[in-house]
């Protein structure tokens, strides 16, 4: 890249290496995923256990802005085309120095856990860090937003907000809610080990509403009723109540499309264990089971019964003490 003289003043007048940092986690849907992006209502919870680091450095020398992800084999270029517009619109006018984006992510990609979306927020907080930009909570959002729409196609919002939230929210008429969860239990998600594509899931469902008529409104209809019934349940401490919901939610994705029969073998065999309730959770189309159960030994009859079924890990949250992390 060529600089101007002055550009080239500017820069060696002020060359030194400076940093900055961001931090985001994991979301979990408990219902509503798919339907949320048509009017529906959804219940999110954060999973601050699977968590993702930025280190933005800018360089004493010219270049761009590049994004990296740090695995097994070292540091590679993120493909990421949402996060790469936005990294580029939030440097630019900072005077071509080479920036780097290092991105350090615990959660697995494409398994309905938020992925993209937290990377987004912590690269986008790592990189305002650097730059010295004051984002409000609305800047911030727009702009995790804005590169999960190019990830997702359309995206209704609620991962851009639950990777950085600490209490379970409530998504409604394009707010979110902090709720409480009024009953005691562990939300047991477990890994199928097969990434599904959110944005394909997405296409999937809006083709069986086009090809399907009357499929819009009684999936709509019957996860945003779901999704009612289980918000009174969290008020009541229902935990058997919110737990059928759950279930009853993954069979109207299942007859959508977006389940699988490997999730779907997952789900059988949680519930056979001992679960309250199961459903795929998020873009679907492999990505994760959610299941709930009421006490912590169960949790691990039930991660047992869902590894039989094919699961590669499982994690917990709690429910009713929520924001304690347990194992
Ligand atoms: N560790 C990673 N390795 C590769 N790509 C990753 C990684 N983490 C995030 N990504 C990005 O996330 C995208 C997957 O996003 P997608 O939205 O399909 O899944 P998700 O964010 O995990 O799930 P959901 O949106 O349903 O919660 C990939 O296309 C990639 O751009
Ligand atoms: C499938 C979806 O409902 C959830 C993805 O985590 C998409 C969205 O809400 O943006």
């Amino acid at each position: 890249m060529e600089l101007s003289t002055s550009q080239n003043r500017t820069m060696t007048a002020t060359a030194q290496v400076a940093t900055g940092f961001g931090r985001a986690h994991a979301k979990a849907i408990l219902l509503g995923e798919h339907a949320v992006l048509h009017g529906s209502p959804a219940l999110a919870v954060p999973v601050p256990r699977l968590g993702v680091t930025a280190v933005a450095t800018r360089f004493p020398e010219p270049g761009a802005t590049s994004v990296l992800l740090d695995g097994a084999v070292g540091a590679v270029p993120y493909p990421n085309e949402g996060l790469r517009q936005v990294a580029d619109a939030l440097t630019a006018g900072d005077g071509g120095w080479r920036i780097e984006v290092l991105l350090r992510c615990e959660i697995p990609a494409g398994r309905g856990l938020g992925s993209s979306a937290a990377c987004a927020r912590a690269a986008v907080l790592a990189l305002a860090d650097l730059l010295g930009r004051e984002l409000d909570d609305r800047k911030l959002y727009e702009l995790v937003q804005a590169a999960e729409n190019v990830v997702h196609g359309r995206a209704s919002g609620v991962d851009a907000i639950t990777t950085g939230a600490d209490s379970p929210l409530l998504f409604e008429n394009g707010t979110a809610e902090q709720v409480r969860i009024g009953f005691d239990g562990l939300f047991v998600i477990a890994d199928s080990g097969v990434a599904g594509q959110t944005k394909d899931a997405v296409r999937l469902v809006r083709n069986a509403f086009e090809q399907r008529p009357g499929t819009r409104e009684q999936f709509v209809g019957t996860v945003s009723r779901l999704v009612r019934s289980a918000v009174r349940d969290l008020a009541e401490g229902n935990a058997a109540g919110f737990g059928r919901s759950m279930t009853e939610c993954h069979a109207a994705l299942r007859d959508i499309g977006v389940s699988t029969t490997l999730i779907d073998a997952m789900a059988d065999a949680a519930v056979a264990a001992g679960a309250l309730g199961a459903k795929v959770s998020g873009g679907g189309l492999g990505g994760c089971l959610v299941a709930l159960v009421q006490r912590p030994e169960e949790a691990w009859w039930v991660s047992q019964a869902m590894c039989e079924a094919s699961a590669v890990r499982t994690w917990t949250v709690g429910a009713g003490r929520f924001g304690r992390d347990e194992r």
